[in-house]
Parts: C-alpha cells; structure tokens; sequence
C-alpha cells in the first residue's frame, strides 16, 4: 500500500498506493511507517521523496473507515515523525494533496506540485476539521486570514495559488517527482529545523481577534447550525495565540467532540451517497456498468425560457454544441440575448475565450435534423409538448432522443406520440438550470438502458449530479415537495404564519423557508398547474372556496393570493411584502396576518399554538414518509437517491443528511409514532398515514439505512 524504491541517488521514493485516489487507509499509513524507517535505516538515503501512484497525491483519509473502529497507524503521528525526522522529506505532489493527503505534505520539509494539481483541507464538509496538525501547520505557512478562508470553507486550490500563499515552495508543469527529486539534491545538508512548521511560534497579530470574530459571524451566517465551520475558526485562533503544542491539544478536543457527531455521519453519508447516485440501476437490472453510453456532441434545446436558457449556458459551457430554437422571432431574440449574456459573463469570470461559436439559434424544427439528443424546455402543457414531440419525429435521425425537462408531466404518454419510445426519457433540471446541481433523469416503461446511460453521461459531462428515477407524477422531487408544501399550508390554516414556519425551517437548517421559496418562483406557477389539474374550476366559488378536493382536505390560500395579484417577488407581494416588484428582501406583511385571520374566522377554524417541533416534525416526516412510498413503489432505488435530490435540489441542509437520512437518524419508530399521531389528529390528510415501508422497518427492528435496499428487495419481492 505504499512502494519504497531505492533510487540511485542519495534518494528514497515513498509511493502511496490505493487506487483511485490514494487514500490513507490504515494499510497506507502502515506502509508509510515501514518505509520511513527502512529510509531511516539506510545510511546511504539522505531525503525521501513522497508521492501518489498514478500521478494523484492522496485524496485524505480513508473516509470509509471512520464508521468503524480505526486501526493502524494514527495519521498525527506518523506526520510528526516524518517531520521530525533528521533526513530530509520532500511531497511531489500530483493529482490532488486533499484533507490528510495535504497534511502528509505539510508535515514534510518540502513541497513541490504540478502546475495542474489541486490542494485543499476539505474535512469542514465531512463535518469535522483538519485533525491531523492542519489547522496548527497550515496557518504558519499563509498567516490567519488566508488559512481560516481555505479550513473553513474546503475550498480546493490550484497549485499557482498555492505558491502564491506560501502553501508549496515550487510549482512544475514538467513531472512533480523529478522536480521534487532535483530539489531535494539542492538542500540535502541544510538545516530543516527551520522547515518544521510544528517549531514556528503562533501566528500572532494585533488584529486576530478581530480577523476571527469576522470570520465566525460569516460562517455562522453561511453554514445554517453546522458545527465544523465554527470549530475550524477556534482551532485556527488557536495556531494564532498559542504554540504549536497547545495548539494541538485545542485541535484534538474539538476533532473528539466532532467526529462522531450526527452531523459528521450525515455529512459522510452525503459524500457517499452522492457518489452513488451515479451507479444507476433500473428494476429491470439495467445498471451503469452493464450499459453503455453513446457518445453526444450535438444537442438541441426546445424553448428558450426560464429553464431553456439555462440548459443551453450548461451544454455550451461543457463544450457541447448547441442548436436552440423557440417558436417566434421575438421569443428568440429574446433568449439569445439572454444566453449570450450569461455565456460572456461567466467567460469574463473565467478569464476564457467565449464560447459563442457553438450557439446556433433556430426557428424552424429542420435546423435539428443533425442533433444527437433533444432536450425539450416548452411551456409544462401535455398538447403543447405532444405536439412538439411529434414534429420532432418528420426531422430527426433515426437514433436521436428525445428528452423532456417536464417538471412531473407523464413521460410514458409523451413518449407514444413518437416512433422511437425506448429512446424517450425526462431530463429534469432545476432552476436556474445553469447553476443548480441537480438532474433529474427520468426512465419510462419503455425507456431503454441505452437512453438512460446516454442521458446520465450526458448529465455528468455537464456537471450535474445525476439521479435516475422512475415516472410517476412530479418524478422524486416533486412528488415529495407537494406534501411538504401542503403540510406548510396546513399549519397556516391551523393558527402559523409563514414567517414562523419559515423560521423553523431555516433553524433547522434549510437555506430558504418554504415560503420564501414559493415567492422567489412566483406562486402564479402552481396555480396555473391546479387549474390545469382540475383542482381550481368554474365550480369553485372564488369567495368561498371549498377546503375538500378530490376527496381530501385541500388549502385555498395560495389561489386566493393569486386572484389578488399576489403572485410573489415578482409583483412586490406574495406570502410577504417586497418594497419593490422583483426586489429580494422578504418582510413579514400585515396584511397577511388579518387575511389568515380572517381566513380561520370564515372557515371555524380556532388558532393553535404551533411549536417550531411541530412544523418541523409535519413537513420534514411528511417528506420521509413520502420517500418511503416512492421506495415501495420502485420510482427511486435506493433512500440515498431520495437524499441527494432533496440535497442538491430542494435546500436541504446537507448536515442533516437529506429527509431519509434523518428519519434513519431521529429513529423510524420515532417518525412512525409522529405519523400515526397526526394521522389521528388530521384523518382528512391520508399522506400523513404512515406508509407501508415504514411500518415494515420498524417491525423489522429498525435496520440501519444502509441495509434498507434489502427490505426493499424483500418486499418487492413478495408484491
Ligand atoms: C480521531 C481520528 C483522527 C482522524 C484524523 C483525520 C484527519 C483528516 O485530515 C481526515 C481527512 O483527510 S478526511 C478526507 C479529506 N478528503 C476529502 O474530503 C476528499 C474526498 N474526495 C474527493 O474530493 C474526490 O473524491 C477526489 C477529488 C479525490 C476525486 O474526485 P473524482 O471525481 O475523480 O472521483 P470520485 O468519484 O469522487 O472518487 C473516486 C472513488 O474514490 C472514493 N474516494 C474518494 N476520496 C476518498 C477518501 N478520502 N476516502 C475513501 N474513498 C474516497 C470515492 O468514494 C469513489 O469511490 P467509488 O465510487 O467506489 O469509485
Ligand atoms: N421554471 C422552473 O422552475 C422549472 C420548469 N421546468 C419545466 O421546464 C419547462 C419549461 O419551463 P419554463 O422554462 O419555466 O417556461 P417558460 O415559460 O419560461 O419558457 C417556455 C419557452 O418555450 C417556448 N415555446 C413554447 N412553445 C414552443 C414551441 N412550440 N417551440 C419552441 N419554443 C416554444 C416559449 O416561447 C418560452 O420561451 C416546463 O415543462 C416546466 O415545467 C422544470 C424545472 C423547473
């Protein structure tokens, strides 16, 4: 696990070697500790040149050991020695040099890195801090500003930067080893206590207490009740006021109390569970690795709107080259100024040529004829969308998908007015599509392998987190976020105000409250999709609306906003006041408050008291118990894919985990009772009845999430 290889020279090479990123596991650091002490041991060495088997440094510790019980080598140590070692140590760094992947280098007298390496202490987003001496070295090397920047945020950097900050003491384009090896024949001898950073006196300066306070109230601001941001800010303050051994000490006490926190497993299990979303595998055992993916160059975008745009910015972005059409002139005037835009701008940032030259905009469906996928983006209409998949089918090729961005419209019944359903799928993103992670990717019953491998490689090229799911209406996503907005608007009704809700909310850690989240995307959009949906009609009296559809209970509030023009930021009103249509800054509204009032008077309903427990138990256990029946049903495979949609699509804040995540961690028999409690209270709400699946795993003993695929298996199974 690491190679020791005598070189010619006075020269040792120790070569970590863990595919694929060269993890330290306990085998690693084993190997490590052998081959410094063979170099040691040999008179002839006189430095040791460390590297990353092919060409990557080390990408930290090995994450998949910190749920067991850890064995081998303990990484502080190892690193001490290698920095107190009386022969020369020297990091060539290649790849990356992550988390402990950097500390190994930081605790070597030198640092060398290829131009196109990155670097970065990135343990703030598993939920701890850099525990291995980090957060001691690294602010003697970039003073305290720049290290609490990069501890605090994980933000990873380029080799230059790190020269820059003092990080690497050489940068190469040529091969890190060779340079690393150049380097140390030119200061064998010299002496290394000045390269131990352990022996420099804390960073002091007048100004670190004021430099952390401000760094505290920014991650405060940011990080929504995460602990690991704070902590890195007190060990950092830490490297400034005292010396490097206490320093330690404060890192040690703050690692202990956050590694086994339930914000450091949610964390960890987010990590892994958004790499796993990537192995797809559909009920007829499809998978990402027995399926290939045909490669995509030319795409074409239906609709140059809201999201239309946005999908266009990715694809070029990616290099891909892009054929967008919309339905009049005056639509595609608009959408391309639009796109251009956002294309130079984000090439100024970059500091890169634009990449306009791929960008064709079209009128007529001909212009299509050479593509090799279609993402459709036209208004969320059945006919409209029917018809544009039919005329898709006079001008494509005979191999080229087609693929819907429908926000939860049945895929199935799009896909027969083609010739080619198996080459059907959704492409679902999420607004602003250039910039939000998630994609959606949604297979119909006769979607084939090939177009779902296909869809998701093309979802990866572009950056996305891709999620395969099965079709039902509002696919994973929205399917879950209907029953969490109606439980919202439950406990209006029922005495809260949207502040209060949304407050509870962000506590618990979402970046936005629900509400807030409905005016930003304009509550005009859900009333048009009920009154599509046969929810709102003529036979609704507008004053009087009925609060029973469809044979459950049903809130009106949102379509009596609509019919005031309250429609959100968009016209300065909504579920709060704005002081200007399209201005950001939510105030709570009186006006709101005498409506809602007004509302419970009208309807006989007496105010409760709503506790902050209770809006979080209703709507995150409403999103859960949802999941559940989504995993019944087979639309996700397994609760991590339900996670990383709500993660990268729906705010939930990441050190919870996702809605599934925490139901494992709150306990199920916990979240059954919840249910099966407000099932009673509220019988007119059949979501709140606690779902099949549920009921399953608790009677089961509540088995940790990871074994939940299993049951799932079982019971499908015996369906
Ligand atoms: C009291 C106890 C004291 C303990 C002290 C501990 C102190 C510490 O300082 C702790 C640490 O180091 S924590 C680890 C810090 N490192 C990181 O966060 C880097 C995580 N990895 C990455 O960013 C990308 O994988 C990377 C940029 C490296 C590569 O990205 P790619 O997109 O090329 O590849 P991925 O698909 O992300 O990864 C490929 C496979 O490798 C697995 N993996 C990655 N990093 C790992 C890591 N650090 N440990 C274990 N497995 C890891 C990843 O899951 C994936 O696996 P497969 O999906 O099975 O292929
Ligand atoms: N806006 C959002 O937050 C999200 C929307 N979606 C879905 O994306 C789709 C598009 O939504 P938006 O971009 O918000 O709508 P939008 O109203 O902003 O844009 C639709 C565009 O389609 C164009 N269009 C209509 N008929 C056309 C035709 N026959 N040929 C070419 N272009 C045509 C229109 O001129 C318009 O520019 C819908 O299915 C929607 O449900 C999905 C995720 C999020």
């Amino acid at each position: 696990m690491a190679r020791y290889t005598r070189l010619t020279e006075p020269i040792a090479l120790i070569t970590l070697n863990n595919p694929p990123v060269n993890a330290l596991s306990s085998a690693v650091r084993s190997g490590i500790v052998d081959s410094v002490s063979q170099a040691l041991k040999d008179d002839q060495v006189k430095a040791v040149v460390f590297c990353g088997e092919n060409r990557m440094f080390s990408g930290g510790a090995d994450i998949k050991e910190f749920s067991g019980s850890m064995s081998g080598p303990p990484l502080v140590r190892m690193i001490h020695s290698i920095e107190a070692s009386e022969k020369l140590m020297v990091a060539a760094i290649e790849g990356v040099a992550l988390g402990g992947g950097l500390e190994l280098a930081l605790g070597c007298h030198y640092r060398v890195a290829n131009t196109k390496a990155r670097l970065g202490l990135p343990e703030v987003t598993l939920g701890f801090l850099p525990g291995a001496g980090g957060t001691q070295r690294l602010p003697r090397l970039t003073g305290i500003t720049a290290a609490l920047e990069l501890i605090t945020t994980g933000r990873q950097i380029s080799a230059q930067e790190a020269l820059q900050l003092g990080i690497v003491d050489q940068v190469t384009e040529g091969n890190a080893v060779q340079a690393a090896m150049e380097l140390a024949l030119s200061v064998i001898g010299q002496p290394l206590n000045p390269r131990r950073l352990s022996l420099r006196p804390p960073v002091w300066s007048a100004d670190v207490d004021s430099v952390c306070e401000v760094a505290l109230a920014r991650v405060k601001q940011h990080s929504r009740g995460a602990m690991a941001p704070v902590a890195c800010v007190q060990a950092v303050r830490a490297a400034a006021m005292l010396p490097y051994s206490k320093g330690m000490e404060k890192e040690r006490q703050l690692m202990d109390t956050l590694f086994r926190s339930s914000q450091a497993r949610a964390l960890q299990y987010a990590f892994f569970a958004q790499r796993n979303a990537g192995k797809w595998s559909l009920p007829n055992g499809a998978r990402w690795n027995n399926t290939k993916a045909r490669d995509v160059q030319r795409v074409g975008v239906i609709g140059l709107g809201t999201m239309g745009r946005g999908i266009a910015v990715s694809l070029v972005k990616a290099g891909l080259s892009v054929v967008a059409l919309e339905s009049d002139a005056k639509q595609l005037e608009s959408g391309k100024k639009a796109v251009t835009a956002m294309l130079q701008r984000d090439a100024q940032r970059r500091g890169v040529g634009s990449p306009l030259h791929l960008l064709t905009f079209a009128l007529s469906f001909h212009q299509l004829k050479d593509v090799d996928l279609v993402i459709e983006a036209v208004f969320e209409d059945m006919n409209l969308k029917k018809r544009v998949f039919s005329d898709l089918c006079k001008v494509l090729r005979a191999g080229t998908l087609i693929c819907t961005n429908t926000s939860g419209l049945n895929v199935d019944e799009l896909a027969k007015v083609t010739d080619r359903q198996h080459l059907v799928v959704g492409m679902h993103f999420f607004a602003p599509a250039h910039v939000m992670k998630l994609l959606e990717v949604v297979y119909g019953s006769r979607s084939s392998p090939e177009a779902v491998a296909v869809a998701m490689a093309l979802g990866k090229r572009i950056q996305k987190v891709c999620v395969a799911v099965g079709n039902c209406p509002g696919f994973v996503g929205n399917r879950m976020l209907k029953l969490y907005m109606d439980q919202s608007l439950y406990l209006l009704e029922e005495g809260a105000t949207p502040e209060q809700v949304d407050q509870a909310l962000e506590e618990f850690g979402f970046a936005m409250g629900i509400f807030k989240v409905a005016d930003l995307s304009g509550l005009d959009v859900g009333w048009r999709v009920r009154k599509a949906s046969g929810l709102i009609g003529p036979d609704i009296d507008p004053v009087n609306p009925s609060r029973w559809r469809l044979g459950q209970r049903y809130c009106p509030l949102p379509d009596m906003l609509c019919q005031q023009g309250r429609f959100g930021q968009k016209t300065g009103r909504g579920w709060y006041l704005y002081n200007s249509p399209g201005s950001k800054e939510a105030k709570p509204d009186p006006e709101i408050l005498n409506f809602l009032e007004d509302y419970r008077l009208k309807y006989g309903i007496t105010p409760q008291r709503i506790s902050s427990q209770e809006v979080i138990e209703r709507c995150a256990f409403s999103l859960a118990n949802e999941g559940f029946r989504i995993l019944e049903d087979g639309i996700a495979a397994g609760p991590e894919d339900i996670d990383v949609i709500y993660l990268f699509g729906y705010g939930w804040p990441r050190h919870r985990g996702g809605p599934m995540f925490y139901a494992s961690q709150v306990g199920l028999s916990v979240v059954l009772e919840k249910m099966e409690h407000y099932h009673r209270i509220h019988p007119d709400v059949p979501s709140l009845e606690p779902s099949r699946l549920l009921r399953r795993l608790v009677a089961e003993g509540s088995p940790p999430i990871q074994q939940w695929r299993n049951h799932i298996k079982n019971l499908h199974s015996q369906l």
